[in-house]
């Protein structure tokens, strides 16, 4: 084929980034992959070269926080924020290319997912018109300025104009990636929020779902951060491992309406945020509840929420052999636990991600990557089936990089 044909197949082998910052605010991801064409172009090999965690610098992190809050996120600041956020994600790809001792000019594209601001998926009726929208921002202009290497960013709304939920945009590759003939797969990310694709056996893409199954470690990290100050998680599931689930409160936090939304659904913080979090130290108050005791009961509501969404919505119609964990809360033994104390009973066992030979932290910012090397050669990259979209789409806004 002719290489300068607008149908030229994308190179053999190539190197992509991609950038990660999820909804818990813990830092940059940044993965380098290098990326070949597998047989028939059908499912591409991914090798994952390096990987980095930078934490934000508490500045950031702290501004990002602020704007959580629609009322404080002003254009001003969310104006800078992005292009600040930009700098932090340039560097964090630099880092990663460095750390590997490759150049920017052997890398053929950086996907970055930027920072989720506000997520609005449900349609808001204006004007005549049904809206979504959401907001992540880490200006893409500035990543292809610093690094020298084009820069795909901005993924969601691409969807949200197709009518989609803009979310979850993973399960995109864990198709490509993770799908097998015989076994059907549940893969369950717990970040900052909860979300599991089901990959049904031997099933093609429109087979394919996946939800965001509700808190992920959003009110672990909310719970410990206000009542161990200097703590922002639980970390190895310590405090929860020396408190006591409190019946009536878990209960009662199981009635919490999104659990019994038919997907496609997706949450946030919006939900799950500062408010939610208020609430429940209010709870903790009035009964006089140990800390350790709410951060238990809500490591143990995290749990249940994952089994009760195998159980009301994907059981009877795929019933899976395993369920493997990825995110950071597979790094939460007691979290670990609750979880296998729901799956077991119903046949499924329970596994992490490096269990089967992948690696929990870099998963998304490897998805990130392979998304934006299908955006670059123009090639659809979302999976309507799990969005809602009502056609395949091109996610991601590509900034080009002047190269000398
Ligand atoms: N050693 C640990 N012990 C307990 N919890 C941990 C540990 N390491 C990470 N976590 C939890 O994982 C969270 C980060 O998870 P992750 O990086 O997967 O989230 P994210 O990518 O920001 O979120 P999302 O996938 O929802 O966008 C931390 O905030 C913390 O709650
Ligand atoms: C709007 C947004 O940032 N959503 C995140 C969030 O974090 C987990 C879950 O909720 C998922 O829906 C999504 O991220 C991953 C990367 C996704 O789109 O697949």
């Amino acid at each position: 084929m002719d290489p300068t044909s607008k149908n030229a197949a994308p190179q053999d082998r190539r190197y992509a980034v991609g950038l990660m910052s999820g909804t818990s605010v813990d830092g940059i991801d940044a993965a380098l992959i290098e990326i070949r064409e597998g047989a028939a172009s059908e499912r591409p090999e991914v090798r994952l070269i390096a990987f980095e965690n930078t934490p934000y610098p508490a500045e950031a992190r702290d501004e990002i926080f602020a704007l959580f809050d629609p009322s404080r996120a002003t254009v001003d600041r969310l104006g800078l924020l992005n292009v600040w956020l930009g700098e932090l994600y340039a560097e964090a790809a630099l880092s990663v290319i460095g750390s590997a001792g490759m150049a920017p000019e052997d890398v053929a594209v950086i996907g970055s997912h930027g920072q989720t601001i506000y997520h609005a998926p449900e349609p808001q009726r204006a004007d005549g018109y049904d809206l979504r929208f959401t907001v992540q921002i880490g200006e893409g202009a500035v990543i292809a300025a610093r690094t020298g290497i084009p820069c795909v960013s901005d993924f969601r709304p691409a969807d949200m104009a197709e009518q989609g939920q803009g979310a979850p945009l993973v399960p995109f590759t864990e198709y490509l990636l993770y799908r097998e003939e015989r076994r059907t797969l549940l893969l369950q990310n717990i970040g900052g929020i909860g979300n599991v694709t089901v990959l049904p056996a031997g099933g093609g893409p429109e087979r394919v779902y996946a939800f965001d199954t509700g808190p992920g470690n959003m009110l672990i990290d909310g719970v410990v951060a206000a009542l161990y100050p200097g703590m922002t998680m639980d970390a190895g599931g310590a405090i929860a491992a020396g408190g006591s689930v409190d019946g009536p409160l878990l209960d009662r936090l199981r009635q919490e309406p999104y659990y019994a939304l038919p997907w496609p659904k997706s949450t946030g913080r919006e939900r799950f945020g500062a408010a939610y979090v208020a609430e429940l130290l209010r709870y903790r108050e009035e009964r006089g509840m140990s800390p350790a005791d709410l951060v238990a009961t809500v490591t143990r509501l995290t749990a249940w929420s994952i089994g009760d969404a195998y159980r009301r919505w994907i059981r009877d119609r795929d019933p899976a052999e395993l369920l493997i964990v990825g995110g950071g809360g597979s790094y939460n033994p007691v979290l670990l636990r609750f979880l296998k104390q729901e799956m077991e009973p119903m046949g499924v066992r329970v596994a992490t991600q490096e269990e089967v030979g992948h690696h929990s932290d870099a998963k998304e910012a490897i998805a990130f990557a392979l998304l934006a090397d299908y955006a670059i050669a123009g090639r659809p990259n979302n999976l309507p089936a799990v969005t809602g979209a009502r056609r395949p789409a091109v996610l991601g806004k590509i900034s080009y990089a002047y190269r000398e």
